[in-house]
């Protein structure tokens, strides 16, 4: 793949591939290649079309086209895709599953020889340019390609490179994450509104806190413990709250869930 002729075709315009979709739309510059996206509703083919930068294409011609493939269906339709897509594809061309539990040895069985494969998983706020994904490359994939596939999905966030043995639990920690951050504010709002707050002020609290404790995380690199401490009056407000959360079994609730969402990973 070289810079000038990258092209990316996404496969699955859902939750995920939507988020992913918007990221590139919104990190594309003027004289980048479309990005092709393959979708079965007309309505929605006819909308993207509508949209700058994006064209609607049939799986053939997204798998002739492209150089970058980004697999975003549901697990159980990644085996009939690539089947329908494998006689198109172009040699030298990279293969990005971004589903479930599909592993490398899966992409292996599905794909040519002469088409690399990565497995990754993704996170929803790609859509904002902030999302993470966790890529574990195939053993004949090219540090030329691995860097081509990171710097195409620069535009929806960061990425990083791990084992595929480390996949189900990096799930877990990122792809799924958003939800447990979404349920938390959810929480808390409910829990603003009981106290006498109304409903949208809540939000926007909850929000703004989630907000500021990611980027300090982010900006300072500190652990999380020492900037929870420093928000830790003695005697005050927060520590009577921290209380109540361990006493509600916070931690072993988050190592349950983290432990269910990895072994649901591994299939
Ligand atoms: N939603 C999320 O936060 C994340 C999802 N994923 C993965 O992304 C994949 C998609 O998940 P969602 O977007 O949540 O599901 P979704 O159901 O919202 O989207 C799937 C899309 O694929 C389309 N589709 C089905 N068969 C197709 C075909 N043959 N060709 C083209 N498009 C086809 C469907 O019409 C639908 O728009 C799954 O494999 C999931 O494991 C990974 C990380 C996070
Ligand atoms: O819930 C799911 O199966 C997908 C994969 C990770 C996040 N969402």
């Amino acid at each position: 793949m070289s810079e000038q002729q990258r092209t990316t075709a996404i496969y699955g315009v859902g939750s995920m591939g939507g988020a992913i979709l918007e990221g590139l739309l919104s990190g594309r510059r003027d004289g980048d290649p479309e990005v092709l996206a393959v979708v079965r509703r007309e309505e929605q083919a006819r909308e993207l079309d509508a949209r700058d930068g994006a064209r609607s294409v049939a799986p053939e011609e997204a798998a002739a086209q492209a150089d970058l493939h980004l697999l975003v269906v549901k697990p159980a339709v990644v085996p009939e895709l690539l089947e329908q897509v494998r006689d198109s594809l172009r040699p030298g061309s990279v293969v990005v599953s971004l589903a479930l539990g599909v592993s490398l040895s899966d992409l292996g069985d599905l794909l040519p020889d002469e088409v690399a494969a990565i497995r990754g998983m993704p996170s929803t706020p790609a859509r904002v340019g902030q999302g993470m994904t966790v890529l574990s490359p195939g053993a004949s994939v090219s540090q030329a390609q691995l860097d081509a596939v990171r710097e195409v999905l620069a535009a929806t966030g960061e990425t990083i490179v791990l084992p595929e043995t480390q996949q189900d639990v990096a799930t877990a920690l990122s792809g799924s994450a958003p939800a447990y951050f979404y349920l938390v504010v959810e929480a808390l709002v409910d829990a603003g509104v009981a106290g006498g707050l109304p409903r949208a002020t809540a939000v926007e609290l909850a929000t703004q806190a989630a907000l500021g404790a990611g980027t300090m995380m982010r900006e300072t690199g500190e652990e999380p413990a020492l900037l929870r401490a420093a928000v830790t009056s003695p005697g005050g407000s927060t520590a009577a709250a921290l209380r109540q959360l361990e006493a509600g079994g916070l931690r072993e609730t988050f190592a349950r869930a983290v432990e269910a969402c990895a072994r649901r990973s591994a299939g």
